[in-house]
């Protein structure tokens, strides 16, 4: 068994899963407040053979995963040049997110041609990844949500409340709504054009914010339930302890 950890900017995501069969065998997520509530996994977490993480939420929370988990050793996985068949060209390659990193180790693991890798989460970001597995580079820009909150902090007129997607939105809530959703989703069609005439070129799409604009992207898709903790596992597999 190994237990796999995507520490992110909202959410905890955990999988423990078979490390032979990569049978999934309980999964589940958590707030930042809730984060204690790992404890609940200690059995496992002592029993499983590994645990593999991502993190991007700072130090204090890798700390408080841990304590939570009563102090077992964890794997934080770290950006490199290079792995499981994906050559990072980021100037400075540490400086990746390691759940991007985990992500596209993922995603090549799913589809071995050229993909435009989106993770919707706190942050979205959309990354290139060639058909010969070289992380092309990516975006960041702020998720759905953060996107809404940002206009009712910036602004003196704009509610935070949330509203529907319209194409021709006629108040202001929809107007918000729609307009968040239409920024990522065009950002991941714009990306999606440099690759668009490869063969077999797909939209691979994860993350918690993922279901509000999928519908919207009229190019190749696949949705995947977490492709971070997917791509650590895969991560995982290839570099035994
Ligand atoms: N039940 C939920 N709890 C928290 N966030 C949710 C939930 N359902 C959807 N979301 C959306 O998913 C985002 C978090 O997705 P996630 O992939 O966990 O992000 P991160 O990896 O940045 O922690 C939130 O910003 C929110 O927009
Ligand atoms: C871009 C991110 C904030 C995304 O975080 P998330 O939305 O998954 O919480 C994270 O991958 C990160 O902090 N990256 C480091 C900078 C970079 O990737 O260039
Ligand atoms: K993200």
């Amino acid at each position: 068994m190994i237990l796999l950890i995507d520490a992110g900017n909202s959410r905890i995501k955990w999988r423990l899963q078979c490390a032979s069969k990569g049978r999934v065998e309980a999964e589940g997520a958590l707030v930042h407040d809730d984060i204690d509530r790992l404890a609940s996994l200690r059995p496992q977490a002592l029993s499983a053979a590994r645990i593999v993480g991502s993190n991007v939420a700072g130090t204090a929370v890798a700390e408080r995963i841990a304590r939570a988990l009563g102090g077992e050793h964890i794997d934080w996985l770290r950006p490199g040049q290079q792995a499981c068949g994906v050559r990072n060209l980021y100037e400075h390659p540490l400086q990746l997110g390691a759940d991007r990193w985990a992500a596209l180790i993922g995603a090549r693991a799913v589809h071995a041609y050229a993909s435009v890798v989106v993770m919707a989460g706190t942050a979205t970001t959309v990354d290139l990844l060639s058909a010969s597995g070289d992380f092309l580079g990516g975006l960041i820009l702020p998720g759905v949500e953060l996107m809404q909150q940002s206009l009712a902090r910036g602004t003196a007129q704009l509610p935070s409340a949330s509203g529907k997607f319209r194409l021709q939105p006629r108040c202001t809530l929809d107007a918000i709504r729609s307009g968040c959703l239409q920024a990522q989703a065009g950002a991941v069609e714009r990306m999606f054009r440099q690759i668009a005439t490869q063969p077999d070129a797909l939209c691979l799409l994860s993350g918690g914010a993922a279901d509000g604009f999928a519908e919207l992207l009229d190019i190749p898709l696949q949705r995947i339930d977490n492709l971070v903790l997917h791509g650590l596992a895969v991560f995982a597999a290839s570099h035994p302890q």
